[in-house]
């Protein structure tokens, strides 16, 4: 059996055709401000930059080249088409602070992005049968959020971070660059919105927004925390490779296996082995032998390469001659001298998975459920949950089939197939369809709380998720401004049991069919308005909830109550405005969470139908509102717990969760589409 070496080339063959030269020139300018340096006074950043630019600063600074605005190459900007800005070509000046600019203008208002803000809820039809308290709830909420808003110094998305944009001249920026297509469009018309500009110039470091598919290192280098927002925390792959997630988990259930010998730590906590397959290393002498030894011809496995997407490399393991051929491949690239002199040309380390053989299915058909992840700010973090959708395969499942689309239900291998034109909107469900269709099947035979899907399910795929999260927090790299979507797999059984397949940096952002209209321009939008607010407010030290442009996705974590920050390993050049000397308690957090409903309190559900009996409301407000480890509706892991040596380790930032030499490799050659 061959392991399909056609997939096991060096990559650079995910990455999106059109441009893939200016994430590589970006590698090589020369004119980078050193490592994590907040530029000198000028802020052309306007916003973002006039507030930084009010902060303490000593002495004389350069300004780099891209930071002087441009007069050349400008273009009259228009809210109605993209422009493309070329920010190189001006000289370098010095330039000596002196004027500090005025306080940007308080005004209230939500972020309004056209066709969306306004737009319907999802799942809005069946908030019209909300219990009465809870109508009064809200409309409680409504009032005290008004007048929080009215409190609030700064409140306004528009005032804080356009001050002064509407004023600039065209071509001035704010610039924005957008590497690859995903997304792009929404992304674009996004910042459109706001009246930045559109820059195609991949080296352009007076950008107010980069949102670039592939991760490049000069982009962090040149960075300037706490100016701009930059996609993708540097290190996400932690989460993100399937050996990263996988060492995390081990890591992390190490960790929490020892908190939980302390008496003061009996909360109940997940279990790695509840909700990820059983999994193996195959770059790992022993693991792989235990895998060998382990295997029967009883189970099937899926052997998946670490950082690929899309379905690439994958395969199933149902033999001993499969196991032995595997067995031999993997020897081979061990033993080759090429690979061991230069192993980054070695094809990617690979995991082998117990492949769940009863998934639920929807008529017959396998499907998984992909998720949102959202690390709107990462100093404090500010981490939520969001719906997505269902993906469906064309074919009905059968286990015994060698045909790998009854499988593998990723859209990507979907749309290999003939049908898939005429029959793709089939392949995506929203998340209310899905519902319907599993109370309508089986909530009477298999006795299930009514919406399970966002009840139950949309609770455990949010304690997984935390879960996750906490198990790589205290290692992620952050900087005020860097944020993150990770698309996140889960499958469920037949035994409604919930099984987390994997985590995608750079999810599709896709919208070819009619479902994904509906759902992923909102998730961008809402990211880049949580991203905006949630930066703005830590620059400002401004308490983060309650956040006006929360609208579906829902708190997971916030680190503003729970963990010291600006942390160590981060944002050491940011100057903020004094903190308060302790952090607000729970309560208040909490009080605030309630006192403003639609901010944070009911959006487990923002598609979420009537609350029914079986779980009610309330356990669903209750679990959002940040425990002490600033974990929202999930688990309380002991680790975190004030005071237990886990915890002091946590804020204190553990070393990097080293990741061996070649998985270091394995970022660089890793998919530019994850999570089709
Ligand atoms: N352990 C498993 N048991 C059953 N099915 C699985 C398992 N792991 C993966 N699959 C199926 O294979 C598909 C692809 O797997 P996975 O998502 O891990 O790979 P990928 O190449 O990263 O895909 P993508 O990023 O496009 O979602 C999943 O969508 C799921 O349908
Ligand atoms: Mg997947
Ligand atoms: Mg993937």
């Amino acid at each position: 059996m061959a392991l399909h070496p056609q997939t096991e080339k060096p990559h650079g063959h995910h990455r999106d055709e059109s441009e893939p030269q200016a994430e590589a020139t970006a590698q090589d300018t020369g004119r980078r401000p050193s490592l994590g340096r907040v530029g000198p006074d000028v802020c052309p950043i306007r916003g973002l930059g006039s507030q930084a630019a009010r902060r303490p600063r000593r002495g004389v600074g350069t300004t780099s080249p891209s930071r002087v605005p441009r007069s050349g190459a400008l273009m009259p900007a228009t809210r109605s088409r993209t422009r493309f800005i070329h920010c190189r070509g001006q000289p370098p000046r010095t330039h000596v602070s002196s004027k500090r600019p005025k306080r940007s203008r308080i005004r209230r208002c939500h972020t309004r992005v056209p066709g969306w803000t306004h737009e319907k809820r999802m799942g809005s039809s069946v908030e019209e049968g909300l219990r009465p308290e809870l109508s009064r709830l809200d409309q409680d909420a409504d009032l005290l959020e008004e007048e929080e808003a009215a409190r609030l110094p700064m409140t306004s998305l528009e005032g804080l971070f356009l001050e002064g944009d509407k004023q600039l001249s065209p071509g001035q920026g704010p610039f924005f660059y957008i590497g690859g297509t995903n997304g792009a469009s929404i992304i674009s018309n996004y910042c459109e919105s706001k009246g930045w500009q559109r820059t195609q110039d991949s080296r352009c470091e007076d950008y107010k927004l980069k949102w670039c598919e592939i991760k490049s290192r000069d982009n962090y280098c040149s960075f300037r925390e706490g100016q701009q927002l930059l996609f993708q925390l540097p290190n996400n792959k932690l989460l993100t490779t399937k050996i990263g997630l996988l060492s995390a988990l081990r890591e992390h259930a190490r960790t929490l296996s020892k908190a939980r010998l302390l008496p003061s730590t009996q909360a109940k906590v997940l279990k790695m082995e509840e909700f990820f397959p059983e999994t193996y290393r195959l770059d790992i002498r022993d693991e792989r032998q235990a895998f060998f030894t382990l295997f029967d011809e009883t189970q099937i496995w899926i052997c998946k390469p670490t950082a690929s997407n899309q379905g690439k490399g994958i395969f199933l393991i149902r033999s001993h001659e499969e196991v032995a051929a595997l067995q031999a491949k993997t020897q081979s690239i061990e033993d080759d001298p090429i690979y061991r002199k230069m192993p980054f040309r070695a094809p990617q380390a690979r995991v082998v998975q117990r492949y769940i053989q009863n998934p639920l299915l929807l008529d017959g058909k396998k499907f998984d459920v992909r998720s949102y992840l959202l690390i709107a700010c990462a100093v404090p973090y500010m981490v939520f949950f969001g719906h997505g959708y269902a993906r469906l395969t064309l074919s009905l499942y059968d286990p015994h089939s060698s045909d790998l689309s009854g499988h593998l239900t990723n859209q990507f291998m979907q749309k290999k197939s003939p049908l898939y034109m005429l029959l793709k909107e089939s392949t995506v469900w929203s998340m209310e369809h899905l519902n319907r269709y599993i109370n309508d099947k089986f909530r009477k035979t298999k006795g299930l709380p009514r919406d399970w899907v966002f009840t139950t399910f949309t609770k455990r795929m949010q304690q997984i998720m935390a879960h996750c999260f906490l198990a790589v927090k205290s290692k992620l790299e952050c900087k005020l401004g860097y944020f993150d979507l990770i698309g996140c797999d889960f499958l469920i059984d037949e035994n409604f049991k919930v099984w987390l397949l994997e985590m995608n940096s750079n999810p599709a952002l896709h919208t070819n069919c009619e479902v994904l209209k509906e759902v992923i321009p909102g998730v961008v939008m809402e990211t880049l308005d949580l991203a905006l607010e949630t930066c703005q407010k830590s620059l400002h030290s401004q308490k983060m909830l309650p956040l006006l442009s929360q609208r579906r996705f829902v708190l997971l974590y916030n680190g503003e109550t729970t963990d010291l920050w600006p942390r160590m390993g981060g944002s050491r050049t940011l100057t903020r405005l004094p903190l308060p000397p302790h952090p607000r308690p729970t309560c208040e957090v909490a009080s605030s969470v309630l006192s403003s409903a639609r901010a944070t309190a009911d959006r487990t559900g923002a598609r979420k139908p009537v609350p029914s009996r079986d779980a009610p409301t309330g356990s669903f407000r209750k679990s959002r509102l940040p425990d002490s480890s600033g974990v929202s509706g999930a688990e309380s892991e002991p680790s975190l717990c004030s005071g237990s040596p886990e915890s002091s380790r946590d804020t204190a930032g553990e070393p990097s969760l080293g990741p061996p030499e070649e998985e270091r490799e394995e970022e660089q050659r890793s998919a530019s589409h994850r999570g089709s």
